[in-house]
């Protein structure tokens, strides 16, 4: 999708040195947004979200989009009125860089070195004795909550504990001291109580590589206590041994239905010797992956019930995954819905070199992010002849075929091409549903659109407007919706027209049309991901004391919204 450079606009290549190229100003002070048409009176709460804001230091730059240092902005709505606020993460990488002026930590796509005048063999020394070395606590992906307590997250072992109303930065948490994780994914899932299920890899751990599932509690007895972490009650729910010791599959996301949860062993994998010696090779984190296109992907199926792998063998074509949409369980079957590449080149395309030259054919991606429907049958019937197709359900063409070795080869149902940053009505994860929404992309990564797919129908509604830059949407549901669509859609829309201010998008979820924006005049990044807090889940003792008049405005109103509904997080 080429962007046309029309008089007012600027050219792609400047548009994409806005978007991915500056640095962007923190906004400390909450800055009141200037609202056009009507935000729901239901509506009161706080975006909140995450993503790379500084992209150079002193004279250093970060090579990739996803090294950028964390920047935390939030939306507070509040009775038809947005406050906006933003600021960096205060993450010990974020500390050091500043000290230094200079980029001192590495990142995912830049290999940097301690400061010169630091003692440097002891850091280079350190380096060397550990396989694996202590990685970056730049948490700029994601924001997860845990009971009533907010991290923010990347995909390293460490979270950082935030304040939500003020973005301040709190605890340095480190995953390894509760489950023997090295790495950890931004996308947890949450139950309805609010515990967390998450996904992390357990490199050469006394012998053995293997992904951890594990469960943080939501608010165990006694972790109410000052100082005491949900983490504290962090499990091992249980563990999958990786294929291969030292190439363990990379991924970003993962599924769970209600009784099921979904993991592919993808063929996008890290070379963990690579790892251990890239520091000493200046190479960067990214350079020690690689697509293996000549492999599989296995699909695991893990019964949450037993805690053990379903013994069917499953596995598809060689494909690479980074956000699942949603499964669930259907006549036997789990189904599972993923936005698919046939290769690892999106990653590649977010190098910073690659998005600020000439933005056109240098941004076409090998591969369309396209959502596609597997399904995969929970009970083998041994009788079944070999290559027959075992999925019998009317409501998809995706394929599971018998070999005669027993293993299944499933071959999934193509819905939609052309979109990324998925996310559903949460009420409906890990169950049948029906919407996606999703930010549209076609030849370039860059989201241009935000759209709606219609499983059932097939049908899409989307919004779109010049030199506007949508984020990952968000849907929050309407207090007692009774539709999957009843809510609206939260985006923050960055605008390279310079006449135009960056807004937060309110749009209703069901026709898509637009119901409000909030202009924000301040320096607005493109974000990667984020959560809606509803008001009703401040919890009283959360609401520390106001400091200032605006943080007066800021604070949410009783801690119940009228009909007492309180939504988890999404
Ligand atoms: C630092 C670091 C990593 C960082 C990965 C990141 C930062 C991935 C970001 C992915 C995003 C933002 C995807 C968006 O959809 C790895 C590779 C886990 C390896 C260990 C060191
Ligand atoms: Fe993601």
């Amino acid at each position: 999708m080429s962007i046309p450079a029309t008089a007012s606009s600027p050219s792609p290549s400047s548009s994409m040195e806005i978007i991915f190229g500056r640095n962007k100003k923190e906004q400390l002070e909450p800055v009141s947004a200037t609202v056009t048409g009507k935000i729901p009176a239901w509506l009161q709460g706080t975006l909140l979200r995450n993503g790379p804001g500084m992209h150079t230091v002193g004279d250093s730059k970060y090579n990739h989009w996803f090294d950028g240092l964390a920047l935390l902005h939030s939306f507070s709505i509040r009775d038809g009125e947005v406050f906006y606020r933003s600021k960096y993460l205060q993450s010990d990488t974020y500390n050091a860089n500043i000290e230094a002026n200079k980029i001192v930590v590495s990142e995912f796509g830049t290999m940097a070195y301690p400061d010169p005048c630091k003692n440097i063999f002891s850091k280079a020394f350190s380096y060397l004795s550990h396989t694996i070395p202590d990685f970056t606590d730049n948490c700029l992906i994601n924001v997860m909550k845990c009971g009533d307590d907010f991290y923010a997250t990347t995909e390293t072992n460490y979270i950082r504990k935030i304040n939500p109303q003020t973005l301040e930065t709190l605890e340095k948490v480190d995953y390894r001291k509760y489950v023997a994780v090295n790495l950890a994914t931004s996308h947890p899932h949450y139950d309805e109580a609010g515990n967390v299920l998450n996904m992390g890899t357990s490199i050469v751990d006394k012998g053995r590589t293997k992904y951890v599932i594990f469960k943080i509690p939501a608010t165990a007895a006694g972790t109410k206590k000052k100082g005491k972490s949900p983490l504290k009650h962090a499990e091992v729910f249980c563990s999958i041994p990786s294929r291969s010791l030292l190439s363990p599959s990379y991924y970003h996301s993962f599924g769970v239905t209600e009784n099921y949860v979904v993991f592919l062993e993808q063929p996008f994998k890290l070379d963990i010797l690579k790892m251990a010696t890239a520091y000493v090779r200046g190479v960067s984190w990214a350079s020690c992956m690689s697509f293996h296109r000549e492999d599989k992907t296995y699909i695991h199926v893990i019964d949450q019930r037993t805690k053990k792998l379903v013994p069917t063998k499953f596995y598809t074509d060689p494909m690479v995954v980074f956000h699942h949409v949603n499964a669930y369980e259907e006549d036997g079957c789990v189904l599972f819905d993923v936005i698919a590449y046939e290769d690892s080149s999106l990653y590649q395309l977010f190098y910073l070199a690659n998005l600020n030259q000439n933005f056109e054919e240098n941004s076409r991606m090998t591969s369309v992010p396209t959502l596609k429907r597997f399904a995969v049958p929970l009970h083998v019937d041994k009788n079944a002849e070999v290559g027959s197709n075992l999925i019998k359900l009317a409501s998809t063409k995706a394929t599971a075929l018998k070999e005669k070795d027993g293993h299944v080869y499933c071959q999934p149902e193509v819905l939609y091409e052309g979109l990324e940053l998925p996310r559903i009505n949460y009420a409906h994860n890990g169950k049948p549903y029906r919407y996606v929404f999703a930010a549209e992309v076609q030849w370039s990564p860059i989201p241009t659109k935000i759209l709606k797919y219609d499983v059932l129908t097939k049908s899409t509604l989307k919004w779109g407007e010049e030199c506007c830059w949508p984020a990952e949407p968000v849907f929050v549901p309407t207090p007692d919706a009774k539709d999957e669509d009843n809510g609206v859609i939260l985006s923050a829309i960055v605008s390279t027209d310079p006449r135009k201010l960056p807004f937060l998008l309110v749009l209703d979820a069901k026709t898509f049309t637009e119901l409000a924006r909030a202009s924000v005049d301040a320096d607005m990044h493109l974000d990667l991901h984020g959560l809606f807090i509803p008001d009703a889940d401040w919890s009283a003792e959360k609401q520390t004391p106001a400091k200032t008049q605006e943080d007066e405005n800021q604070m949410p109103l009783s801690p119940h919204r009228p009909d007492g509904t309180g939504i988890g997080p999404q």
